[in-house]
């Protein structure tokens, strides 16, 4: 039983996680603490530390208060203090923001069980989720799962570095107690960065998950140079695809959700300017993996798309559903299976 929500005269907030999307979170939290006097004035930032020309990354950020590998070019609030161990990160805080790759996620929970504080509650900004045969388990769900804490999740059409650029953009939260929905829009609101709130912690979530397979599909159409028809072609039946998956495997999911910034338009910013869709196009272009062209053009970010397309074709053909999702079976042939990206028309219609 995940104890209630319990939020306290001061929120102390740690973020964990500090990559592209990870750091602007961290400069936008370390902002807004130091406005209301309900946040403890610190963030912690829980940085998986890693050597940058010989100097630690932790140290290079509490000094320089820059993340010159994942966010080079902006300052980070002083108040925001990058801590290589995970517990340290995390002890005091009644606030946790998980904002890591998915594949990471069990990993780190793990470590944290029984380790939290008594009062901490959750947001997960993660996009991913994990399977097994019979189905699938978010990521707010593994926190929830092994922490046994209240989750919100926050999704939207955010790329990082126009965020970090102060453009106007918004989110969706999803909350199972307003409460804490409210306390995290208050904690990552600012004018720029709009927040919707919603009373659906999994649909939101499952949309971020989804859409990042939809932009793979939508990379492999620009590779292709089939131009803007084609690639709208993609993108709806991808649409298709991500709502009924959801609706299927997750009773509760609300058709609002789909019209809000986690829905609809994060599949429209991620199919135009997002990692999973460049490197799907480098992929048709060059020829090489995607495990290659990660490393080489993305400099340690993490792409999710493939990952969650390998954890969704897991279900679909353990339940016999490739058929009824042809896209995105189409998506996992190519990317896993060496299926010819031109191939792609045959298999969805
Ligand atoms: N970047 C964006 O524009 C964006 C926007 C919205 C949501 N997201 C989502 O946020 C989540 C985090 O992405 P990001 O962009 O902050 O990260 P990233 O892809 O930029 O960076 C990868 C991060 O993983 C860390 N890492 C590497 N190996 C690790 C390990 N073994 N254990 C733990 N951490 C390790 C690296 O230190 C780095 O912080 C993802 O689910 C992503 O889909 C990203
Ligand atoms: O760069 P991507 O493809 O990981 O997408 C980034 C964000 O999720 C867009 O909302």
């Amino acid at each position: 039983m995940v104890k209630e929500i319990e939020i306290v005269s001061e929120e102390r907030v740690a973020v964990i996680g500090s990559g592209n999307w990870g750091t602007v979170v961290a400069r936008i939290v370390g902002r807004n603490v130091k406005r209301y006097a309900d946040f403890h004035p610190e963030v912690k930032m829980w940085v998986f530390e890693e050597l940058i020309k010989g100097r630690k990354l932790t140290e290079i950020i509490n000094q320089q208060h820059e993340n010159v590998k994942y966010l080079p070019g902006f300052k980070i609030p002083e108040n925001v203090v990058a801590v290589p161990d995970l517990l340290d990160a995390t002890r005091d805080a009644t606030s946790l923001i998980f904002v890591v790759p998915h594949q990471f996620l069990h990993d780190i929970c793990n470590q944290l069980k029984g380790r939290t504080h008594p009062k901490a509650k959750a947001i997960s900004l993660v996009k991913g989720f994990n399977t097994t045969d019979s189905g699938i388990q978010p990521m707010s769900q593994v926190i929830e799962d092994i922490l046994q804490l209240p989750v919100c999740t926050l999704s939207g059409a955010n790329i990082a570095n126009e965020i970090a650029e102060e453009r106007f953009s918004e989110t969706t939260i999803g909350y199972k107690f307003r409460e804490e929905g409210e306390l995290f829009k208050k904690l990552l609101e600012t004018h720029y960065f709009r927040i919707g709130i919603v009373n659906d912690v999994v649909g939101v979530e499952l949309c971020g998950a989804l859409k990042n397979v939809i932009a793979v599909g939508a990379g492999i159409i620009d590779g292709l140079k089939m131009g803007d028809n084609t690639k709208a072609a993609i993108i709806r039946i991808g649409v298709l695809e991500m709502k009924s998956f959801i609706q299927r495997f997750y009773k509760g999911a609300k058709d609002e959700t789909f019209f809000q910034s986690c829905g609809l338009a994060d599949v429209i910013t991620s199919c135009y300017g997002g990692r999973n869709r460049r490197i799907a196009e480098a992929h048709v272009v060059t020829g090489k993996s995607f495990e290659q062209l990660e490393k080489e053009l993305l400099n340690g970010q993490k792409l999710q798309g493939p990952l969650t397309a390998k954890e969704l074709n897991r279900v679909l053909s353990h339940k016999g559903l490739e058929d009824e999702y042809k896209l995105f079976t189409a998506i996992y042939r190519i990317v896993y299976e060496g299926l010819p990206p031109r191939k792609i028309f045959d298999q969805i219609v």
